[in-house]
């Protein structure tokens, strides 16, 4: 039987989560009872009311009327359901228009020694309307990907020109914009240790928050997934699925806000051609619900390339066509390029792009914008800026054409369904996001579910400490109380610390690397805000480092013989977690700010510089130039602060065995004189090393937010 017919014949009641608490409990709950996505509630009974408004969230997805005779009630075709019954609520319909669109970068000319400016777009412009699936196509370093970020509000500095959303203009970096559009990038950046059930679970928490019930949220997950063909994946983890089942699970999470705006980029890359189709015609079908679609796209399949709507292309950052996908090859027609016969038109035009059959491209870029303003200058009064614009126009000395008064009259019926509202005003409209302490809650549960499908990464974590542990205790069994072997203690102390420091520091530095395509996306996306997310993940990883870094400690200081009293353990523990703790700030904080490549490198390079202070390196003989580094060095503070735990706070004399006939450090103060560390202020070092922390975290969060928001 079809999976969704018994849903139908056994509705389940709704069950409201109205109030946070309760909700974050519902959470866990939703999470493991929709983890099956076959076996859910049966909401399709919920119909529109009398007036035709949407009663619950469930209305979002409703019958197609046109298929189904205008009968709502109706939920079957011969006893089967349809994929095609489905679509998601009218959005308003909602048209770019750009105009001068250019980008420039700045790159440092090293020959030269200045900034140079290289311009990537030279001035394009364009529109993408509601209803119509877009693709911007060109050959490979044309400015598509650019154009797209551009267009997305992505990219936002370096860009010039002006971008008008239902003909109010736009900032480049419009935060109302943002609600109105998701973006999804080349790369899926899921989530690979969640289920495809739980990452639309917590996707649907985070955008439409708590003010809608979990059982409204469960049945429109199960129909997103359901109307994207993934209704069997509810349990598969996300590094389970194809390729293509990707890509249109990172569609399915957008589509939890339905927003009327989806951009693209390459989404059909490495699809073979029954997945591109697939999700090609998802695209369509999205675009045909009122939606303006833009994509970018490599060379498609002829059959592809039939079902966009609209085509704008792209070479050497100039408009090469835009218009109606099926007027491409009149267009190239015209101007003498004529597509032979059984070729892929797609290819044709890529080939053109590249100056093959000896095609002038200039002359096709000319013809393009020529084309443009014949449309615009009989539609729209040409702004004062765009002067070289309007200059070249009027030296193609443009004519009238029957084609562009047709267009001209499809551009004044648009402009003035343009007039309806730009703000979200359907049933969405009564869900919020999640609020900031609701976002912090989901965020970590999902990243605590991670970690424990992930649960091997953990236990090396924890082995990894423990063996240290043995080794360290065994290499240096039993030195602590002895007065003839302080030198081998006092190394193993300065390994102690350099442990902590490693670990702490090594463990995390790759953690925003490896997650910054996902945060990215996340965040673009306005799933949440970075603090709550940095503040899960911070709350799960201090944690797990203060567990390692005690196993290691328990085992070594108990093998090494150092316990004397209690007092003195705790404070040695609390120095080494503390300088744990601050190197992995550090470690947060050079991951989030260089690339792998350096991170790998600088993160340990900064660990062994710190490290040297502190350890048979007396303050009075430290070159004055480098003195500032000695009281910064949270390495040194710790290393202090354990050293003084061990063999200061008024320690009696040390053991001296028998055998010896002297030990010179009977006395630990003589030791701590010779390394000049018999005054420690182990309050000064411990505040210090808070302060680095907190210092550490800042300077992290204010990066993350740079990358994200600068660009
Ligand atoms: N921030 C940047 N700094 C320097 N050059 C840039 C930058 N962004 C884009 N470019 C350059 O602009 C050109 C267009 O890049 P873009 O990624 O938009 O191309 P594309 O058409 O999407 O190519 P592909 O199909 O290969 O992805 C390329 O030559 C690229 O090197």
């Amino acid at each position: 039987m079809n999976v969704q017919q018994s849903e139908v014949r056994n509705p389940r009641p709704t069950n409201n989560v109205s109030n946070p608490t309760a909700a974050m409990a519902a959470t866990a709950l939703a999470i493991t009872t929709t983890a099956n996505t076959t076996s859910s509630s049966g909401a399709f009974g919920c119909c529109p009311t009398a007036n035709g408004e949407s009663s619950s969230i469930d209305d979002s997805i409703e019958l197609n009327d046109s298929q189904e005779g205008g009968n709502n009630n109706t939920l079957y075709h011969n006893g089967l359901l349809e994929k095609q019954d489905y679509h998601f609520p009218k959005r308003p319909p909602v048209d770019i228009v750009f105009r001068d669109i250019r980008y420039d970068v700045k790159r440092f000319n090293i020959a030269k020694a200045k900034f140079e400016s290289k311009e990537i777009l030279h001035g394009l412009n364009g529109s993408f309307k509601s209803g119509e699936l877009t693709a911007i196509m060109g050959p490979s370093g044309a400015g598509k990907s650019t154009l797209l970020n551009i267009m997305a509000g992505y990219v936002s500095s370096g860009v010039s020109g002006m971008v008008q959303v239902n003909g109010k203009s736009r900032s480049h970096n419009s935060e109302s914009f943002r609600k109105l559009s998701c973006y999804i990038q080349q790369h899926d950046a899921l989530r690979p240790w969640l289920t495809v059930t739980e990452a639309m679970t917590c996707a649907t928490h985070l955008k439409l928050g708590f003010g809608i019930g979990m059982a409204e949220k469960r049945r429109l997950i199960e129909k997103i997934l359901f109307m994207l063909g993934l209704e069997q994946k509810g349990n598969t983890p996300t590094m389970g699925l194809s390729g293509g089942q990707k890509k249109r699970l990172a569609i399915a999470l957008e589509m939890i806000s339905n927003p009327p705006i989806l951009f693209l980029d390459e989404p059909t890359t490495g699809l073979d051609s029954s997945s591109c189709a697939q999700c090609i015609s998802l695209l369509k079908r999205l675009a045909q619900d009122g939606r303006t679609i833009v994509c970018t796209i490599h060379t498609p399949s002829a059959l592809l390339f039939e079902m966009f709507d609209q085509l704008y292309t792209v070479v050497q950052g100039h408009c090469f066509y835009q218009g109606p996908t099926k007027e491409m090859l009149p267009f190239l027609g015209d101007l003498g390029y004529h597509c032979p016969s059984y070729h892929n038109p797609a290819d044709f035009m890529m080939e053109i792009a590249v100056g093959e059959y000896g095609a002038d491209v200039g002359k096709v870029i000319k013809a393009a914008l020529k084309k443009y303003y014949e449309i615009s200058s009989r539609c729209i009064e040409l702004d004062s800026t765009f002067d070289d614009n309007v200059k070249l126009m009027e030296s193609y000395s443009i004519g009238g054409g029957g084609k562009a008064e047709e267009m001209c009259k499809l551009q004044k019926q648009q402009e003035a369904l343009d007039n309806s509202s730009y703000e979200e005003d359907d049933i969405f409209s009564k869900t919020k996001p999640a609020s900031l302490v609701m976002q912090f809650l989901l965020l970590f549960y999902r990243n605590l579910l991670m970690t424990r499908r992930n649960y091997f990464l953990l236990f090396c974590r924890i082995i990894a400490h423990a063996a240290v542990a043995t080794i360290f205790g065994y290499l240096y069994l039993g030195v602590g109380p002895n007065a003839n072997q302080v030198l081998a203690n006092y190394v193993y102390l300065y390994g102690s610390m350099l442990m902590m420091v490693y670990t702490g520091k090594m463990a995390v530095v790759l953690s925003f690397q490896i997650e910054m395509e996902s945060l990215t996306r996340e965040h673009f996306n306005r799933w949440y805000k970075l603090g709550p997310y940095f503040l899960s993940v911070l709350v799960l990883e201090i944690p797990i480092q203060i567990c390692c870094s005690l196993i290691y400690v328990v085992i070594s200081y108990h093998l090494t013989g150092n316990y004397v009293n209690m007092e003195r353990f705790c404070i040695f523990a609390l120095f080494c977690v503390a300088g744990s703790i601050c190197a992995q700030s550090w470690g947060f904080f050079v991951g989030a700010t260089l690339s792998v490549k350096l991170a790998v490198f600088i993160g340990p390079i900064l660990a062994v510089l710190f490290s040297v202070f502190g350890f048979c390196t007396r303050y009075v003989d430290i070159t004055p130039v480098f003195k500032w580094m000695w009281h910064i060095s949270y390495y040194r503070a710790s290393f202090h602060g354990i050293m003084n735990s061990v063999y200061g706070m008024n320690r009696g004399d040390l053991h001296c065995p028998e055998t010896q006939i002297y030990c010179h450090f009977k006395n630990p103060v003589l030791f701590q004189k010779d390394m000049d560390i018999e005054h420690v202020d182990m309050q000064s070092n411990f505040v210090l090393i808070m302060l680095i922390i907190i210092t550490m975290y800042i300077s992290t969060v204010f990066v993350l937010w740079y990358k994200l928001n600068k660009r």
